[in-house]
């Protein structure tokens, strides 16, 4: 029998780290999630642990921690500088990937130096290949609600199935996001995200629903419309479900005020919308 080494790769996950920005009236904080990923010949520390090719995951974290030391920017730009460091200067690295979950914090007014913690994940990813970088924005964790405005009916009907049709459901949904950039050289990183994530709340509001699978199409086209850079939108929406709670057992109507939340199971859709004609989008995945 034989067998050959197949696709792999290795780094440093989840390196947390907060940079302060001291300035004179206020200080600013930027609170990082990094993971690093590299790709290349690493055929022989795999069959014989010969190291020579191997950046340490312990050096690629300290990379990060030495990058922030010269300032981060806007995280795409951060994956971006930490992505091309490793293939050009790692002679064995061939490709590289740097994800990013940014957490967001708030002055609280009555100081300077006081933060309270933001709802939802600015996330960011660059892969470069030596040659091409890639870069995909997105956003997680925002919980999002309608009180009306969703219907689900019309749905095919067999032996197992209970679920009543309804004409005015709670819709609610917790996003996570991901836009492919058609250019990695843009520079607008930070008008990009807030267009982006402004256009996916308000596609949620203004959505009549008859499906979560159709307010995911609307999100994704939202989300496109409004920034000729963006090729691609990836959604993953799970359906929080909110059930009428039966409260006739103690003679009491229920004219859709009381719900049941339910945490699992919950129906998962996910979805992906591109531009027609858009760019092969090579490594922006990986
Ligand atoms: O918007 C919905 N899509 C579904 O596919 C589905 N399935 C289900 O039970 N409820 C819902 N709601």
């Amino acid at each position: 029998m034989t067998f050959e080494l197949g696709e792999n790769q290795y780094g440093k996950a989840e390196v947390r780290l907060v940079r302060v920005d001291r300035g004179p009236q206020a200080h600013g904080i930027t609170d990082l999630n990094v993971t690093t990923t590299l790709a290349g010949d690493l055929t022989a520390t795999h069959l014989t642990g010969d190291n020579t090719g191997v950046l340490p995951t312990d050096t690629q974290k300290n990379t990060v921690h030495a990058f922030a030391r010269d300032g981060i920017g806007e995280i795409e730009e951060f994956a971006l500088r930490l992505a091309r460091h490793f293939v050009d200067s790692a002679p064995a690295i061939t490709r590289a990937r740097v994800r990013i979950e940014q957490y967001g914090w708030e002055r609280i007014p009555a100081t300077g130096h006081s933060f309270t913690r933001t709802a939802g994940t600015r996330t960011a990813s660059a892969a470069y290949d030596g040659t091409t970088a890639w870069v995909v924005s997105g956003v997680e964790g925002v919980t999002v609600l309608n009180t009306t405005g969703s219907e689900f009916h019309g749905f095919p009907r067999d032996r197992y199935t209970t679920l009543a049709e309804t004409s005015d459901r709670i819709l609610a949904t917790d996003v996570t996001a991901r836009w492919r950039h058609a250019d990695p050289t843009r520079t607008d990183w930070a008008a990009s995200f807030a267009g982006a994530k402004d256009r996916l709340l308000n596609a949620f509001a203004a959505t009549y629903s008859h499906s979560l699978q159709q307010t995911l199409h609307s999100m994704g086209q939202y989300v496109l419309s409004g920034d000729d850079g963006l090729a691609e939108a990836r959604l993953a929406l799970p359906n929080k479900h909110h059930f009428l709670v039966d409260l006739q057992p103690f003679d009491l109507d229920n004219p859709q005020q009381v719900y049941q939340v339910a945490d699992r199971p919950y129906g998962l859709i996910e979805g992906t919308v591109h531009r027609t004609g858009a760019p092969d989008p090579g490594l922006a995945w990986w």
